[in-house]
């Protein structure tokens, strides 16, 4: 899809992460797949998703443009979204729309550079590149080394970010007000309300996960709520 075209889909709209990792009881292609078709309906413009696999099944079930990540941990280093030239290959065959790298200020498994898993795939691909950042400083990179959209994904999830129990709305906000280049708000967004906030500090888009995709989560927050009110109540 042309950068253009993909970033005017995306523009004041939600896009839906339908992930569930090897030990999530939702994991599986063709549940993700159902899990993208489930958020089409209500209105997702696009889909995040993690694996060859399930980015082909949303694809082919949804028809919605796919923001591809591929998570695999490498020994030595804190690196797990799409980590190496390998997993930017498999986000290629996958034909994602976008392929999303970590652009954060740590080490890569064999010491690859961020420069160079975008050059590989400026020269072998036309998919886009979101860059996932946890600092002001690491978007700063991002916007040099040329990516088409950065996100804040990893803001809480790096040593050096803030903990935050919601979205980091500062960083966005910094972001946002200092590039063109159009930041998606992710991590940590909960309700529609903080959606909407994320908007108001300037996002282009806003990606929702496991406020959306992940019901074990979700039940938990319940039961957990219940069991301190009526300990509360008990006292
Ligand atoms: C840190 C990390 O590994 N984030 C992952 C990135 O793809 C996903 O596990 C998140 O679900 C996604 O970023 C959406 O965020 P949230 O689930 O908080 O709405």
């Amino acid at each position: 899809m042309e950068k253009q075209t993909f970033l005017d889909l995306i523009k004041g709209k939600l896009i839906v992460s339908c992930q569930a990792l090897e030990d999530e009881p939702l994991h599986g292609s063709e549940y993700m797949a159902k899990m993208g078709l489930a958020a089409k309906i209500g209105g997702a413009v696009a889909i995040r998703a993690n694996g060859k696999e399930d980015i082909i099944a949303i694809k082919k079930l949804t028809g919605l443009p796919t923001i591809g990540i591929i998570k695999r941990n490498y020994s030595g280093s804190e690196i797990f979204i799409t980590p190496t030239l390998k997993e930017v290959e498999e986000l290629i065959e996958s034909g994602a729309d976008v392929i999303t790298l970590d652009a954060t200020a740590r080490m890569r498994p064999n010491g690859i550079t961020l420069h160079e898993m975008i050059t590989f795939i400026r020269e072998n691909s036309n998919s886009l590149v979101m860059a996932d950042v946890s600092t002001f400083e690491e978007g700063v990179i991002a916007v040099e080394e040329g990516c088409d959209l950065i996100s804040t994904t990893l803001s809480g999830y790096t040593s050096y970010s803030p903990k935050l129990d919601g979205p980091d709305f500062s960083l966005i906000k910094e972001l946002t007000s200092s590039f063109d280049v159009p930041v998606v708000a992710e991590g940590r967004i909960s309700t529609p309300e903080e959606a909407v906030m994320a908007f108001k500090q300037g996002a282009h888009s806003v990606v929702v996960g496991t406020a959306i995709t992940r019901p074990q989560v979700l039940t938990k927050r319940f039961v957990e709520s219940l069991e301190k009110n009526s300990l509360n109540i008990m006292s």
